[in-house]
């Protein structure tokens, strides 16, 4: 897929500053994410990648003592605005975490179902099965499943739970699906499974991931911002752009070294 910049923007952070108590991690921080593609975030550690994340679904505001600045417009509104509910924000932008978190003693069935209660979605009960069958078809869970649906999702390997926990992502039907370093806890087996399940996803839902792999970067998005805080500084993107000139040809040297593994 070639990404130009005229590409319509389904998620947009405008101006995004973040803060943690008087200490600022993250400064004017903008970003487009074209609809229907996968962004990757990448940069060093402690460069304030998850906290822009956490700010693109309203998590950031949970955190006691941290504030931001700035606006996160999704499809020209801005999730920020008081007319959005917490929970109107969470049911459009879903998020996978790092380590699998699937509800252990529950069934596979129910861990898909959980995502809609968790946002306050109402399904009717006759289309719930259908419902829970695509969630799972689409996070490429089914076949391994579909005959084990009260088994508990505990039961599964690391991979298949983080695979469960996007279908319960998926099952609300956001538009976006943020993830932080999903295939960090698996292995490289399950790493190429997740990686398949994002390519698949990409055509119906946009995606933000952020991961330290960089050949995951290249293998999975199409643009790539590169973020770093330099001697204290709080994190800003250097550049971000279409994935194959910021490993190619990039405008910043930082960035070149960054994602030739000469630094981070
Ligand atoms: N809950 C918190 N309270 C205080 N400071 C925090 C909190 N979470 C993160 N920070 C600080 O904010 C800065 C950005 O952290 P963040 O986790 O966003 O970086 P990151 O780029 O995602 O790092 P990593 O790649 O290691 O996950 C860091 O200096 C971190 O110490």
């Amino acid at each position: 897929m070639t990404l130009t910049l005229e590409a319509v923007a389904e998620l947009e952070a405008r101006s995004v500053s973040a803060w943690f108590g008087d200490r600022k991690v993250l400064d004017q921080v903008s970003l487009m994410v074209p609809a229907g593609t996968v962004t990757a975030l990448i940069g060093p550690s402690g460069c304030g990648k998850s906290t822009f994340l956490r700010i693109l679904n309203r998590m950031h505001e949970l955190v006691p003592g941290a504030t931001l600045a700035g606006s996160v417009m999704l499809g020209g509104s801005d999730i920020y605005d008081p007319t959005w509910k917490l929970t109107e924000a969470r049911r459009a932008i879903g998020m996978v975490f790092q380590k699998p978190n699937p509800f252990p003693a529950m069934s596979i069935y129910d861990n898909v179902v959980a995502g809609l209660k968790l946002t306050g979605t109402k399904v009717r009960r006759a289309d719930r099965d259908g419902l829970v069958e695509s969630s799972l078809v689409k996070a490429g869970l089914w076949k391994e499943v579909r005959d084990r649906l009260r088994q508990p999702g505990g039961a599964l390997s690391g991979g298949q739970q983080q695979r469960l926990c996007i279908a319960r992502a998926l099952a609300v039907q956001p538009r976006v699906l943020l993830m932080d370093e999903p295939c960090s806890a698996l292995d490289p087996t399950s790493t190429r499974r997740i990686e398949q399940t994002i390519a698949e996803l990409a055509a119906e839902v946009t995606i933000v991931i952020v991961t330290h792999n960089m050949q995951q970067a290249a293998r999975v998005s199409q643009q790539c911002a590169f973020f770093l805080a330099e001697e204290g500084a709080p994190g800003a993107i250097v550049e971000a752009g279409p994935t194959q000139l910021i490993f190619s040809t990039p405008e910043d040297p930082r960035t070149l070294d960054y994602v030739n593994g000469r630094f981070g």
